[in-house]
């Protein structure tokens, strides 16, 4: 399968050496030591400097080529200049490096460092690592509270800048010396209605309890914290009035979500 993989990005990329990462419903990411145009590959400008992700989107066989080609390119297109805002406003995620949209290939920054136990740094991992080895008083210490407090402010940026993500999880949130960048904006859009935000929050929600049940609530009501705290220190009364519907959205959000399970 790997190599049937590697065989898929490598018709668009000949020469590149390339190592899956992951293969998500969607994609194929690789980790790869080319930077497309630099010839020593070293990055002057990135801290990773010589380390570089490939997302390839390959062709689905189930869709209708056309359509298929067409979904591709749209994805992607959107993604690359999802990611172009980020970096304008200072939001931090993968810096782009190049894009090839008919082939649905995105060269970008790689991001994240490596756990002690070999896993990469995703928020998702930090917090299994620090709770499958059974440090259950640092997975509820200040430290943690310190991260999810960060996590929740830079969701908070991303929707006081009316940009919504689309599939907030802990594994698409990766630490760096325990500031949180964010990734994977496949399904990300511009929104500045409360409900949409609201949406976003109640899946990172929902992901957080299925992914992290034990201490769900204490992460959850952190992550909150740092989302209420980045409205008002960024916009004052304004941010406090936005904060304040989103929440009221999230709870009408929260209530569909329980009618919903209850009626299966
Ligand atoms: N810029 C990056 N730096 C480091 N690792 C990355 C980067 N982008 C992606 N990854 C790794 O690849 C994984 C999958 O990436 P991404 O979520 O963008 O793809 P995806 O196909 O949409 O995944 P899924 O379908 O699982 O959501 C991430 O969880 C992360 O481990």
């Amino acid at each position: 399968m790997t190599d049937y993989l590697v065989g898929q990005v490598q018709k668009h990329l000949p020469h590149i050496p390339v190592e899956v990462v992951s293969q998500g419903a969607e994609a194929l990411v690789f980790k790869t030591s080319v930077h497309p145009y630099l010839p020593n590959s070293i990055s002057p400008y990135l801290d990773n400097h010589d380390e570089y992700i490939i997302k390839f989107r390959p062709p689905k066989p189930y869709r209708h080529p056309k359509i298929d080609a067409s979904i591709t390119k749209n994805r992607t297109v959107g993604e690359v200049k999802f990611m172009s805002k980020l970096a304008r406003i200072g939001i931090r995620a993968p810096s782009l490096i190049s894009a090839d949209f008919n082939n649905g290939i995105i060269w970008m920054e790689c991001l994240g460092q490596t756990l002690p136990n070999g896993e990469v740094s995703s928020f998702k991992n930090w917090l299994w690592y620090l709770e499958r080895n059974e440090i259950p008083d640092k997975c509820v210490s200040d430290e943690v509270r310190v991260v999810c407090i960060k996590v929740g402010a830079l969701i908070g940026r991303l929707h006081l800048n009316n940009m919504v993500h689309g599939d907030l999880t802990s594994s698409n949130i990766l630490l760096e010396n325990f500031e949180p960048a964010l990734i994977d904006f496949g399904l990300s859009s511009y929104s500045g209605l409360a409900e949409d935000k609201a949406v976003d929050l109640y899946v990172m929600e929902r992901a957080i309890l299925s992914t992290h049940s034990v201490f769900s609530d204490k992460y959850n009501a952190w992550l909150l914290e740092g989302y209420e705290q980045i409205h008002e220190t960024e916009f004052g009364k304004q941010g406090k009035k936005k904060h304040l519907e989103t929440i009221r959205k999230l709870e009408d959000v929260r209530l569909r979500g329980r009618k919903r399970s209850m009626l299966g």
